[in-house]
């Protein structure tokens, strides 16, 4: 469903190259939800940008469903779905129910598949209470929720997450943690996670992988992840260890 052969990704600053991604490649396949883990500035919003079209790679190939994201953009934006958790896509002034409508026809939705669509997706992230309430006047919670919803209603194979669980209290992040483990279980729907709460990974992700200056250092799942540290670590100090280099990649292939 994802697939990254050799991707490199940098940047000009000045007279300086930063090299955000390098000869990156993995592969994710239909129905996986994978934790996609790395230090500040590791290049885990760059890969996200590749994957979505917003970044074309300097080198190297993305796939996304089988399309070349940057050249496909609108053909895979109905395959995709896609949420920043620290930039909302809804529109600020609008009652959410009117974002989701435009939502409706950016992506030229059928009337009857859109209706019972929000019709679950109401239920499921309780947003009854507050359709009709401007963007601007929701709750940081609700407006998480507010923006899975939207990313979600042309059901996409793909869901891809940018910290969607930041600045939640414990109660709306495993609220968002049971719907996404649920959209994944029952609908199949393919999910790449980032996140710095480790609670997510815990909660949600059989595979991790972590990516550090851009590379890949790790791949395996959330067992092999606990292996790489000393009995009885808790996930904190088995990632720290992982990301100030203390530790052998081994899951890493
Ligand atoms: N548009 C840009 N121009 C120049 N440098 C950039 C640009 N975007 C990202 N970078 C650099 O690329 C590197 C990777 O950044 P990226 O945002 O992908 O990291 P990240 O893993 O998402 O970090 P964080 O966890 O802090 O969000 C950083 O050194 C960053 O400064």
């Amino acid at each position: 469903m994802i697939e990254l052969d050799q991707v490199g990704r940098s940047f000009k600053v000045k007279r300086n190259v930063v090299h955000a991604v390098r000869d990156l490649s993995f592969t994710v396949s239909a129905g996986e939800f994978v934790g996609y883990l790395g230090p500040n500035g590791a290049g885990k919003s760059t890969t996200i940008k590749m994957l979505c079209g917003i970044l074309t790679p300097t080198t190297g190939r993305v796939r996304v469903a089988g399309l070349e994201p940057a050249r496909r953009r609108t053909t895979l934006a109905r395959r995709i779905g896609v949420v920043f958790g620290q930039r909302t896509t809804l529109w600020w002034d609008l009652p959410l129910k009117d974002s989701f409508e435009l939502i409706r026809h950016l992506y030229r939705v059928e009337r009857g598949a859109f209706a019972a669509r929000l019709a679950e997706l109401t239920e499921t992230l309780d947003l009854g209470g507050f359709l009709r309430t401007p963007v601007r006047q929701l709750s940081l919670g609700q407006r998480m929720r507010g923006d899975l919803a939207a990313a979600l209603l042309h059901a996409p194979d793909v869901l891809v997450l940018d910290e969607p669980t930041i600045g939640l209290d414990v109660v709306s992040k495993n609220g968002i943690r049971d719907f996404l483990k649920r959209l994944n279980a029952e609908r199949g729907t393919t999910v790449l996670l980032t996140t710095h709460d480790l609670g997510d990974i815990e909660r949600l992700c059989r595979r991790v992988m972590l990516i550090d200056h851009g590379r890949l250092a790790f791949d395996g799942t959330l067992g092999d992840l606990m292996a790489t540290a000393p009995e009885e670590s808790s996930i904190e100090e088995v990632v720290t260890r992982l990301y100030t280099g203390g530790a052998s990649r081994s899951g890493t292939g």
